[in-house]
Parts: structure tokens; C-alpha cells; sequence
């Protein structure tokens, strides 16, 4: 019973993220006012700063492993710095295509990350 239950809630999760946009999801969440270098209360740079902080004082390796990237990689750029191999997941197609793209210097891609 509570397999079943577990089971059904991974399908609803699933499901859910079948109808992901990438372009839509990244114009919401990653342009101004959430990406907006000259607000202090714009989320994205705060997140930046939180990011470098733990990446500067508190995290590094050999191998860093992002679950759930989604179509961004903001999340890993201050990791780059502090290990040697960065590994970018989604079990979402459009949004690995989306980073490959970039990644690649591919047409299409949807944000510029430069
Ligand atoms: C809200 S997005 C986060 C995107 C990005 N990291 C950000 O900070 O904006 C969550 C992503 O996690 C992916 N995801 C959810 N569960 C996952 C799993 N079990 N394995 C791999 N990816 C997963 C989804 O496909 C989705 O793209």
C-alpha cells in the first residue's frame, strides 16, 4: 500500500514536469525583476552571492553532481572554480537540450548564460 502510494506520487511528479517549458521557465525566472543587476531585492543575484559564498568557504571536490539542473547552470558557475569536473542532470530531454545548446554554441538556445 504505501509502495503504491510512493509509486503514484513519482508519477504525479512526472507528469507534472512533462508540460516543463524551458523558454518560459527561464523568461519568468531569469530575466529582470527576478534577474535584475541593479535591484538589491532581485532574487537571482542574491542567489548568485549565496552560491559563490558556499562555494568559496564551505564546498569543493573533485566532482561536482547537479540533480535537477533544469535549462540553467547559474547554480554551478562559482563551482567551476573550486572543482574539476562539473556534471549537469535532468531527467527532462528539453531541458538537457537546452543546456547542450548553450554548452555547444548551438542556434536556439533560449538565454545566454555569457
Ligand atoms: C524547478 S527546476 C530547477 C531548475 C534550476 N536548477 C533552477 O534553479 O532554476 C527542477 C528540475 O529538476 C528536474 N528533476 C526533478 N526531479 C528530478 C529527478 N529525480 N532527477 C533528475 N531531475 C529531476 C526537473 O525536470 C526540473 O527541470
Amino acid at each position: 500500500m504505501e509502495k503504491k502510494g510512493k509509486e503514484n506520487g513519482v508519477a504525479a511528479m512526472a507528469a507534472c514536469y512533462q508540460r516543463f517549458d524551458p523558454a518560459a521557465y527561464l523568461q519568468y525566472n531569469y530575466t529582470p525583476p527576478r534577474a535584475d543587476f541593479e535591484r538589491k531585492d532581485s532574487i537571482v543575484p542574491w542567489k548568485l552571492a549565496c552560491l559563490h559564498r558556499a562555494f568559496t568557504e564551505d564546498v569543493s571536490g573533485e566532482v561536482l553532481v547537479d540533480i535537477g539542473s533544469g535549462p540553467t547552470l547559474y547554480q554551478v558557475l562559482s563551482g567551476c572554480e573550486v572543482f574539476n569536473k562539473v556534471l549537469l542532470t535532468d531527467y527532462l530531454e528539453v531541458n538537457r537540450q537546452e543546456l547542450r545548446r548553450w554548452l555547444q554554441d548551438e542556434e536556439g538556445c533560449n538565454l545566454d548564460w555569457t
